[in-house]
């Protein structure tokens, strides 16, 4: 049985890490296009650099919870396929992944990158970068490169699209937990799992508006829900 599960911000956020769709649209206070757009970037260098130095560094606050934990369990003792995609930014499941089975191959795709990840402008070198990057952050990597973020910006393709779409083609069990469905190609993924004959279930916290694209909604906080769904 090949299983593919697509994880977003409500997975992460009874570790107190913020979802995105606050109420006023904006995003912890930022303008969604004056943040995580490339555009944004090339107007502001300063302002997204400490958007994500923010970021970066509350990530020493939070731990995984029973949720990542959960998923990092499955993943040690499924016998078929298994492919986890995220599209949060966080470290929570390969943290997750390191306590519970380390020694066990962990398939994780960060699909819209890493916090701890920077990358040149120039080479598309990608280090780990566990600290602050400065406005105009020369590269170490090429003489006239800069380092940004390694996160995907709105209207930028996201990571490893050929992986993802392959493991949804062969996919027998597709389950969507803490994603509101809003921001594509994700928001797709149930649809190719569907065409590939995949018994599709969405664990939310509330149905979201593409429900009625699951087989099945289990629905209340992940932490609660998830760890007997997945027993
Ligand atoms: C706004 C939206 C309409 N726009 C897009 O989708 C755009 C444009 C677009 C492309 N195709 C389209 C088709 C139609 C319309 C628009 C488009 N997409 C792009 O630009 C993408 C790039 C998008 C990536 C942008 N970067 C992010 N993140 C990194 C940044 C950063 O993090 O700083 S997106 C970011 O927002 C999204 C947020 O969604 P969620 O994670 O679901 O979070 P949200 O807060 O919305 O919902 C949380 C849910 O959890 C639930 N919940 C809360 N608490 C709990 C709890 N305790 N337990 C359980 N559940 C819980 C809530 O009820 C809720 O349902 C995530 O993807 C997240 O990564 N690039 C691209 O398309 O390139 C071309 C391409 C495509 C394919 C192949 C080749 C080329």
């Amino acid at each position: 049985m090949n299983l593919v599960v697509l994880t977003g911000a409500g997975v992460s956020a009874e570790s107190g890490v913020p979802t995105f769709r606050a109420s006023d649209g904006l995003w912890e206070g930022h303008r969604i296009e004056a943040v995580a757009t490339p555009e944004g970037f090339a107007a502001d260098p300063a302002l997204v650099q400490d958007f994500y130095n923010q970021r970066r560094r509350r990530l020493g606050d939070v731990q995984p919870n029973a949720a990542h934990r959960a998923l990092a369990d499955l993943a040690a003792r499924w016998d078929g396929g298994f492919l986890l995609v995220t599209q949060n930014v966080d470290d929570l499941h390969d943290r997750a992944h390191a306590e519970v089975a380390p020694a066990k191959r962990f398939e994780l795709i960060h699909m819209h990158g890493e916090l701890l990840k920077a990358r040149c402008t120039a080479s598309g070198v990608v280090s780990d970068w566990p600290g602050d990057l400065l406005a105009d952050h020369p590269s170490p990597h090429h003489p006239g490169g800069r380092m940004r973020p390694h996160i995907v910006w709105f209207g930028e393709i996201p990571l490893e699209m050929e992986r993802i779409e392959a493991a949804l083609e062969r996919c027998d069990l597709f389950l969507s937990i803490g994603t509101s469905g809003a921001v594509y190609p994700a928001a797709g993924f149930v649809q190719s799992a569907r065409m590939a004959g995949a018994r599709t279930v969405e664990i939310n916290l509330e149905p979201t508006p593409g429900a009625r694209l699951f087989d099945e909604g289990v629905y209340g906080p992940a932490t609660q829900v998830l760890p007997p769904f997945l027993a």
